[in-house]
């Protein structure tokens, strides 16, 4: 059979098969992108590759509606495509190649979405580093999704905390050819201003588009993403002046090699790594900059006074990459993830049925990948080119880029990069991401709508600058079939029906990530548990309290009453619930509407919530909201109980109660 996915080696770039690289940070809209060009592929074969942070991978489940095929997709999970799992690149191009040959259908175009803490630079090298993938693969263009609420927050914040340590937010954007600066309806003209300028500071190359991706109105014509053609060799080593050596981008050795290394001075890998710590610096004093310009402070705290001083730290910063370099090798460590929380997490036990949570931690796919980096690979050549299909480490053969490779990075080597092949060298590739993880639970059985509303205006509330990202896919109870995706950047929280039900033998499993910085891992799960639904005890009701807005509990028969939901006979009842109720239109929740007032056991004040809910174009708006009240249920304190509804109403528990306003 043909090989239609690929030309012959050697073959002309043109008859390569286009790769995209989605960038941008957490939660800035690269799936939304994804889901826009899939939607409007115009009969464009296209082939997908899904890396996630999490280990919940709730993005595949996101774009599997917009494929023709499920074997369009290929997922890398639970790690970074930049670091840890930068093999599997290859390994994922080489299957692309192998389920396009075994269907007889051409690729016409490779989309990667990368995760929202990589740094593209590693995965770019890829491109030109392994012969086998150069030469049936070009890359077309880096995309980066801006967030333009939240981006200069993130180039403020992440990498602040260490000199040399690389800003992801600022990588992305340093090395994209094309920058979506999305969102924009969520932004004052004024603030979309200053992000363009930070921006430009960062990568005066890129072209800008300005655009709203989840609305029709606000997506660029697909002819500015695809084919483009913008990526080079030549701009990225601008940015990276060392993008082609064969140590460039990531820690690919794990030797004791880095002592001689830092003796030397620092070279490539320390070049770029100060390099990287430069513009990370340049990006924060830009955000100062700006903000000063602005006449307000940027958040945290930037001890640049004034914009003039501000700027002048920027080109101060950026010219002195080159001192950076040299410092940044006298001063890192060793790559983040070599502690003991990494190897911890890489051994977390594996997901249970009923519920499951990790704590899958940035440092800890850096951990793995310096495990898996210690396999065998070629010194001081270019993995040798292997024949599709042919079982090889691929990985193997992420060695120094031959002058093939540069040949096929555009020709030749640009002034300044070095074709010597140097000794082997760890980069320091370090992504400061101390205390950034991720937790993703799964748990079987509908939710409690008003529970978990509450829950997550309850840790919203506290912890909205810390939680960088959450997303599920969840089933609520009294919703029949009908699937719900749920989606908080920061404070933004969106919450709706997905496109498709719950397929009839699908078990209605929870499955919900959180990634951020310091996350309580127990006590997400803990709270996150209890919002699963669960049946009332026998002889209780569930009624409404118009006044507070708030749902409470009695009991007809005893004329016990009480704010807090009574404690089930046993958890299974609550399961066994899940085939048993009835199946409702489609709605979206109404939650995620803050009440008006709640109970004794209230923790602070809904305002995040709020805003949220407010600010996010999708949010639900939903009519007879009755959210409000505490899932820990607290007493009542000088509340007049209102009257339970005439004839014991509500029966049935809170099941019957919740369909009372459907
Ligand atoms: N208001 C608004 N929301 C948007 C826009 N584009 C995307 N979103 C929303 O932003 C949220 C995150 O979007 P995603 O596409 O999942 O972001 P992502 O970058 O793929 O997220 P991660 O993969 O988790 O890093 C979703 O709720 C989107 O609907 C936009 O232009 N305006």
């Amino acid at each position: 059979m043909a090989a239609p996915a690929a030309p012959p080696p050697n073959s002309g770039d043109a008859a390569k098969t286009p790769v995209t690289i989605i960038t941008g940070f957490l939660g800035a809209g690269k799936t939304t992108l994804l889901n826009y060009i899939l939607k409007a592929r115009n009969e464009r074969n296209i082939s997908v590759i899904e890396n996630e942070f999490g280990e919940v991978n709730i993005d595949n489940e996101l774009v599997a509606d917009n494929l023709i095929e499920k074997e369009d997709l290929v997922s890398l999970d639970n790690g970074c495509v930049c670091c840890s799992l930068r093999k599997d690149v290859v390994k994922a191009l080489a299957e692309i190649e192998r389920r396009s040959r075994h269907r007889n259908k051409r690729v016409d175009q490779v989309i990667l979405e990368t995760t929202g803490l990589a740094d593209p630079a590693p995965v770019a090298f890829t491109f030109f580093a392994n012969p086998w993938i150069a030469s049936r693969f070009r890359l077309d263009s880096i995309v980066c999704v801006v967030d333009t609420r939240y981006v200069l927050q993130h180039l403020e914040a992440i990498g602040s905390s260490q000199p040399a340590a690389i800003n992801e937010a600022a990588q992305q954007l340093a090395f994209a050819d094309l920058i979506l600066l999305n969102k924009t309806d969520l932004v004052s003209e004024e603030q979309l201003e200053r992000v363009k300028a930070v921006v430009r500071d960062i990568n005066q190359n890129a072209r800008q588009i300005e655009c709203r991706l989840n609305q029709e109105v606000g997506q660029p014509p697909l002819s500015e993403l695809l084919d483009s053609n913008a990526f080079s060799v030549h701009k990225a080593l601008k940015v990276d002046p060392c993008f082609l050596d064969s140590d460039s981008g990531s820690d690919v050795e794990s030797d004791d090699s880095d002592e001689e290394a830092t003796a030397e001075g620092g070279g490539c890998g320390g070049a770029a790594a100060g390099a990287a710590a430069a513009r990370a610096a340049a990006a924060a004093a830009a955000v100062a900059a700006s903000a000063a310009a602005a006449g307000a402070a940027p958040r945290g705290g930037s001890p640049v006074a004034d914009a003039g001083a501000a700027a002048a730290a920027a080109a101060l910063a950026a010219d002195t990459a080159g001192a950076a370099a040299a410092d940044t090798t006298a001063t890192t460590g060793p790559a983040a993830g070599g502690d003991g929380d990494g190897k911890a997490a890489a051994a977390a036990p594996a997901r249970t049925e009923d519920e499951f949570a990790s704590d899958a931690t940035h440092q800890a796919s850096g951990q793995n990948q310096q495990e898996q980096q210690t396999e065998r690979r070629p010194e001081g050549a270019p993995g040798a080119p292997g024949a599709a299909g042919r079982k090889r480490d691929a990985g193997a053969a992420l060695a120094a880029p031959s002058a093939a490779a540069l040949a096929a990075a555009g020709g030749g080597a640009p002034a300044g990069a070095s074709q010597e092949r140097r000794p082997k060298r760890r980069r320091k590739h370090m992504h400061d991401m101390a205390g950034i993880g991720s937790v993703g639970i799964v748990a079987r059985g509908p939710l409690d709508e008003y529970r978990f509303s509450m829950f997550m205006r309850d840790l919203l509330t506290e912890k909205a600058k810390d939680i960088f990202r959450c997303k599920g896919v969840l089933a609520v109870h009294g919703y029949g079939s009908q699937k719900f995706v749920f989606q908080g950047v920061h404070e933004t929280i969106c919450y709706g029906p997905s496109d498709k039900p719950w397929g009839e033998d699908e078990p209605r499993i929870n499955q919900i990530v959180f990634i951020g910085r310091g996350l309580n891992r127990k006590s997400l799960m803990m709270g996150f548990k209890t919002c699963v639904w669960q049946p009332l005890p026998d002889g209780w009701r569930e009624a409404f309290d118009p006044v507070t807005n708030q749902p409470y509990y009695y009991n007809p028969t005893t004329h016990e009453k009480t704010w807090a939901r009574p404690q089930p006979a046993a958890r299974e009842q609550a399961q066994d619930t899940v085939t048993v109720t009835p199946v409702v239109p489609m709605q979206q929740p109404r939650s995620l509407q803050p009440s008006r007032r709640r109970n004794g056991s209230n923790p602070g004040q809904p305002g995040a919530a709020r805003d949220a809910a407010a600010s996010c174009a999708s949010a639900p708006q939903g009519a007879g909201q009755r959210n409000g009240g505490s899932s820990g249920g607290g007493g009542a304190g000088e509340q007049e109980w209102p009257e339970p509804p005439a004839g014991g109403g509500g029966g049935g528990g809170g099941g019957a109660a919740l369909s009372d306003t459907l």
